[in-house]
């Protein structure tokens, strides 16, 4: 039996899997009023394990039923794509040194506390899985690297569904993949490497609640308008910009439904801004392009899917999967290493 945790920003989803059969599945909703009160993200690991020990109880399970507990992985510093055993110095990274804020972060922490030592902890495919390609990681400034910080997780597992389904191995194809959620990263694949990434904090299309890029010279007068505090530029940028900024909503599928022709206009622009990276990442992988991948949330919706394919759709097959499939790949993540297929990594941070 494996208890999966994987917390977002406003609530924790958990689940619990028999082998790779998931017997119950929730998502824990946190009032935004009850998360306010904490100062930091770690102040809320108490708050959160507590509801996931509720979650276990009341669904009948104690414990000690579990093989193992699967967790998110955080922001660590780049990393390999794998899964990776869960020990006190990746704890202590995410608690006291991670550079970057991140609900996923209290994942390995909850997971590694409520093991009490006595189960296997394991984190798969972070959000700072890092195969990047050398001529990647520049960023224009030697000051600044470009980072590979993208939804990993879920983008692996669905390059090997769609592998799969073409009858082939992940590590024969090369894949673009564009995970379109609240924030959006697009992915280039060669042969099982994820070997570009748009930052899903930084870079790439606007998204739901995130701008993306932004033109350079603009952000810097921005910044030094005396008008805005780091923090609330910080903001302005993850989790006010995006969608949300022009039309006060970050949710596409009403839009979609039931927004006015400008609104959707929104829209199409995000559409335009995710076929011109999907378009690059082609070019990434030299035209050589096996499928074109498109998940997350907003690929629920036919029309977005159907847009963006008119951009893109003589550089290669696109495929839809909607949704995400974080919680499943958690549990083969850790379920490949308690079955011997898989070796788990130990993480240590490099000095
Ligand atoms: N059927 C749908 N049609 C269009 N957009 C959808 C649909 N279902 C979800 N979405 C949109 O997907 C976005 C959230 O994606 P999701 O992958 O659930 O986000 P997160 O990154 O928070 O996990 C929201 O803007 C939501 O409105
Ligand atoms: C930073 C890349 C991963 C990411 O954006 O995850 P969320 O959408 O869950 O914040």
């Amino acid at each position: 039996m494996i208890l999966v945790i994987n917390p977002g920003s406003t609530s924790t989803k958990v689940a619990i899997f028999e082998d790779d059969v998931k017997k119950v599945q929730e998502t824990l909703r946190h009032d935004v009023e009850e998360l306010e009160r904490f100062n930091d993200l770690m102040e809320q690991e108490d708050f959160r394990k507590e509801a996931i020990l509720k979650f276990v109880e009341s669904n009948g399970y104690k414990l000690e039923d579990f093989d193992a507990i699967a967790c998110r992985g955080g922001i660590l510093p780049p990393l390999e794509s794998g899964t990776y055993i869960v020990n006190e110095e990746m704890v202590d990274y995410l608690k006291n040194k991670t550079r970057v804020k991140h609900a996923s972060n209290l994942a390995a922490v909850i997971g590694y506390s409520l093991s009490g030592g006595k189960i296997p902890v394991y984190i798969t495919d972070p959000v700072s899985v890092d195969e990047m390609i050398d001529e990647a990681r520049l960023s224009g400034i030697p000051e600044i690297e470009r980072l590979s910080l993208a939804h990993a997780l879920n983008i692996k597992a669905v390059a090997r569904e769609v592998a799969n389904q073409l009858g082939k191995r992940y590590e024969e194809l090369n894949m673009v993949v564009a995970h379109l959620g609240g924030g959006i990263s697009v992915t280039a694949h060669e042969k099982g490497r994820m070997i570009d990434v748009n930052n899903a904090n930084d870079e790439g299309p606007f998204s739901p609640e995130r701008t993306g890029e932004l033109p350079v010279g603009d952000v810097a007068k921005l910044c030094f308008s005396g008008k805005y505090t780091k923090e609330e530029l910080k903001k302005m940028f993850i989790g006010k910009g995006g969608v949300v900024a022009y039309l006060g909503t970050n949710d596409v599928k009403k839009v979609m439904e039931e927004g006015t022709e400008e609104e959707k206009f929104i829209i199409d622009a995000m559409v335009y801004q995710i076929a011109k990276e999907i378009g690059g990442m082609c070019a990434v992988l030299k035209g050589k392009v096996d499928a074109i991948v498109i998940t997350g949330g907003i690929a629920n919706n036919v029309e977005v899917v159907e847009k963006i394919k008119s951009y893109v759709f003589k550089f290669a097959p696109v495929f839809s999967v909607p949704g995400e499939f974080e919680m499943e790949a958690l549990a083969k993540g850790a379920l490949r290493v308690l079955k011997g297929e898989e070796e788990a990594k130990i993480w240590g941070e490099k000095k």
